[in-house]
């Protein structure tokens, strides 16, 4: 490519280099973008830039000619029609504090690459970009879906979903990030489509524990099946449409997740469930596994609009050390006798929470003249 051509690219930046905002930059660049990386460490910088390898996040992967990196937030920023956020949940906000007056001038769209909440707020990434960057929230968009970084890294074919709440953002994303073996499609429910991505993380890491315990398929499809109507109950009680969670952003991560050793929130569940503490864990685990930060945070949004999540509860648990690993479950082993609808713990679409279950039940009682429980409902 010559330097004339590159520069007719459109120009695109990725802030972070880890595994997802490598593989993210790589799919941009495919794409026919000018990608520049942001990395914090100017090692890994010049590493991406001089030998076209990020050896730590990506072995054995070669990134494209054309795809460059500087460790100067300015010279990533500089030009850029689209930026895109790929660093871990908990630094996302400092980290802003530095990206605003370099972006001042653009009305560029923001793209969320991230999959956790900010633990001390609960809030969603794409709130807390509002939040720093003071923009019109039209302007921001999120990607997820089953998206295991190296395996796109190796090209492997994969679809992805983009969402913002203007049409015409996520259309303006989905184009740029796509090629080959990198599908994007769109939505316009961006608090499902985050909320997916972040509770898959929760799901995957009480799958991880079982395997480590040594349980089998039975054990693991069951949390897998009520563990996504965990998600859909809390998403649509924050406004979500349930069939976002049933989507790429929901189910496809959901199994791509718990079913991947790649996963690092699966493996972060592996490790507690064959007897490392917490501390241990965190030590071992050198990429970020978002699921382990956003347990809190999201039992307290769930607490706070009456969603129940049994089996997140667990997670806390086993985290917590108070729950021995041997005892997870697809329930809460302090359920009562009452058998429980299967369609949903909560009640209906749009979170009645524990009163629609109460309400259910009692409407139940009275139907079979006081006598026996609920049994499933469609
Ligand atoms: N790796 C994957 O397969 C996927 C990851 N994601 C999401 O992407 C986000 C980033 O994750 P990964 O790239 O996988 O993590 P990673 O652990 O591979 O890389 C994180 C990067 O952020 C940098 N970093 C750490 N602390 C920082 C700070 N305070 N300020 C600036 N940079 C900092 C690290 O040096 C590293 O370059 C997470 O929210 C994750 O859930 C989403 C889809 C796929
Ligand atoms: O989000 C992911 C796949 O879609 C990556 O999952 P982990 O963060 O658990 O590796």
């Amino acid at each position: 490519m010559s330097r004339r051509q590159d520069s007719t690219r459109p120009r695109v930046a990725v802030v972070g280099a880890g595994s997802w905002g490598t593989t993210f930059g790589k799919v941009l660049a495919d794409g026919g973008a000018h990608v520049t990386m942001w990395a914090r460490r100017p090692e890994l910088a010049g590493e991406i830039q001089e030998g076209k390898r990020n050896s730590e996040y990506l072995p054995g992967i070669n990134l494209p000619r054309d795809m460059h990196a500087t460790h100067h937030l300015s010279e990533a920023l500089e030009g850029a029609e689209q930026v895109y956020l790929s660093i871990p949940s908990q630094a996302v906000r400092q980290n802003l504090k530095a990206v605003r007056p370099l972006i001042a001038k653009t009305d560029a769209p923001i793209v969320s690459l991230m999959k956790g909440v900010e633990r001390r707020t609960g809030l969603r990434m794409s709130q807390v970009i509002e939040q720093e960057l003071g923009c019109d929230p039209a302007r921001i968009a999120v990607a997820s879906g089953p998206n295991l970084a190296l395996e796109i890294a190796r090209e492997q074919p994969t679809a992805a979903v983009i969402a913002s709440i203007s049409q015409e953002t996520a259309e303006a994303v989905a184009r740029r990030a796509r090629n080959t073996y990198f599908r994007t499609f769109v939505n316009t429910d961006v608090i499902g489509t985050e909320f997916g991505g972040v509770l898959k993380n929760l799901i995957a890491v009480a799958i991880g524990i079982v395997d480590g315990v040594g349980y089998g398929e039975n054990t693991k499809a069951s949390i897998i099946t009520r563990g996504l109507v965990e998600m859909t109950d809390f998403a649509v009680a924050f406004g979500a449409h349930p069939e976002t969670l049933q989507g790429l952003a929901g189910l496809g991560d959901l199994i791509a997740t718990c079913q991947s050793p790649l996963s690092r929130n699966n493996t972060a569940g592996r490790l507690l469930g064959q007897g490392y503490r917490f501390d241990d864990v965190v030590k071992q685990m050198n990429q970020t596994a978002e699921g382990l930060a956003s347990v809190a945070p999201i039992l307290q949004l769930a607490r706070e609009v009456g969603v129940q999540m049994p089996i997140v509860e667990q997670v806390k648990m086993v985290l917590d050390g108070t729950m021995n690993p041997r005892d997870i479950a697809p329930h809460l082993t302090t359920d009562d006798d009452t058998p429980q609808g299967e369609r949903t713990q909560n009640g209906q679409a749009g979170g009645g929470g524990a009163l629609w279950r109460s309400i259910q039940r009692a409407l139940d009682q009275f139907r079979n003249g006081g006598r026996g429980a609920a049994g499933d409902r469609p």
